[in-house]
């Protein structure tokens, strides 16, 4: 059985960034790294662009013009001015290119086919000139940009509709186990609702991993083995919950030893998750978690989102870890350090009543994990403790 400190460094040393390139629909590619420069195939804007409602003028000595058409957004018709002429014009039409600037209406009167504007303004004054933002052939974004909502704005309005970015581990969730049912059916004698599969699924939603699969298996050693041998084979990641004890119907530590899987750790010295195992096979990750719902998400957190963060080649890849003062008493039983399901607030923390790995009732109101090292037994209240932060 190895330490918590000793399991993380493992992971970290065991998983290396995924430089692999995924192309992707513009629109589904928010929160993915460009794997390349992405060049600008348009300028932008690809015309000379009004920036505001008024008058385009063909400037002279004067502060009176004469009206001669009417330029809107979408219009392609380029009516020619001659000095002293003005066309009515609105925000984002194309300016003529014999206009040379632009006078917002709020400082010009109309007089019919005559304008006086207030005051005399610079050459190319509200005009947004020929890619402004970026020129046809020019680098539009970096690789390495993360794509957040604007940058996903930004590649659309150059036309853009597919990106190259840093592919995201294939993710296969498998769980274990005869007594599990889905929500959704009556529930016989002996049997529970599976619950691990919705809930893992949403933590990776959560940190944006959406190539996940879905896979259930009886408890059974050669249906366990072939299932696993599938997902190992076609995923970056494999993620098992349950059958990892040393139970007689637990199939998943003599499926993966079978399989030849390298087994970098299996037990940890902590509470909950002791059953955790963590190994490799080729270039796939597996963890398998164990069974009780809420010692898989604890494992989850500290073990597994440390493997998507490196995966993902990102300089953060473990949770934030803050010092809190205690509201609550903990009483630790045993050695093994632990990790409790708290709720965090302004600096201050409260361990919550009912930490059983098996009750997801007190992880559904948790917004932390209060870690207690191995030798200390006793919290007090107003004591300083580790508080790791979850994602919300
Ligand atoms: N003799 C020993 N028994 C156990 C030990 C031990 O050291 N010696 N460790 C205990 C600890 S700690 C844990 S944690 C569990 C882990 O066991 P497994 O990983 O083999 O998990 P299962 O036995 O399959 O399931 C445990 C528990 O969780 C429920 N479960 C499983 N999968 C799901 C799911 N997808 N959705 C909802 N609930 C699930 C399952 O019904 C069990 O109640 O072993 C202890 N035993
Ligand atoms: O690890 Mo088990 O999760 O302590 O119940």
């Amino acid at each position: 059985m190895i330490s918590v400190e000793d399991a993380i460094h493992l992971v970290k040393k065991n998983t290396k960034p995924l430089l692999k390139e995924a192309i992707k629909p513009v629109e589904k590619a928010g929160g993915y790294i460009l794997f390349k420069d992405v060049y600008s195939p348009i300028n932008m804007p690809p015309f000379r662009q009004s920036a505001m409602d008024g008058y385009a003028l063909n400037l002279h000595d004067n502060l009176s013009y004469s009206l001669i058409d009417e330029v809107k957004a979408g219009d392609n018709h380029q009516p020619i001015l001659k000095k002293g002429e003005a066309v009515r014009i609105f925000t984002g039409a194309p300016v003529p290119d014999t206009a040379n600037a632009i006078m917002m209406q709020e400082k010009v009167n109309n007089d019919g086919d005559k304008i006086t504007i207030e005051h005399s303004i610079n050459q190319e004054t509200n005009i947004r000139p020929l890619g402004e933002q970026v020129k046809a052939g020019d680098i539009a974004l970096k690789k390495g940009t993360k794509l957040t909502p604007a940058a996903i704005g930004y590649l659309t309005s150059l036309g853009i509709t597919t990106v190259s970015v840093f592919k995201k581990p294939l993710i296969a969730l498998v769980t274990t186990g005869n007594e599990l049912v889905k929500a959704g059916q009556p529930l016989n004698y002996g049997q529970i609702y599976e619950s691990n599969s919705t809930m893992l699924q949403n933590a990776l939603y959560n940190l944006k991993f959406y190539d996940i699969s879905l896979h259930k298996v009886e408890d059974d050693y050669e249906k366990t083995k072939s299932k696993l041998q599938t997902v190992i084979n076609e995923n970056d990641l494999v993620i098992v919950t349950g059958g990892i004890s040393v139970g007689d119907y637990d199939f998943v530590g003599k499926s993966l030893i079978e399989l030849n899987t390298e087994n970098i750790f299996y037990k940890v010295k902590q509470k909950p998750g002791k059953p955790l195992f963590f190994g490799k096979k080729d270039n796939t990750l597996i963890f398998a978690l164990p069974g009780n719902p809420a010692a898989a998400l604890s494992c989850f957190y500290v073990y597994v989102n440390i493997a998507l963060q490196k995966m993902m080649n990102r300089d953060v890849i473990e949770l934030p870890r803050i010092k809190a003062k205690s509201l609550s008493n903990f009483e630790k039983k045993g050695d093994r350090p632990q990790f409790l399901k708290a709720i965090y607030n302004a600096n201050n923390v409260e361990i919550l009543e009912g930490q059983n790995s098996s009750m997801l009732q007190t992880f559904a109101l948790s917004n932390a994990l209060v870690f207690i090292p191995g030798t200390v037994s006793n919290i007090s209240i107003n004591d300083n403790v580790e508080v790791i932060l979850l994602p919300s």
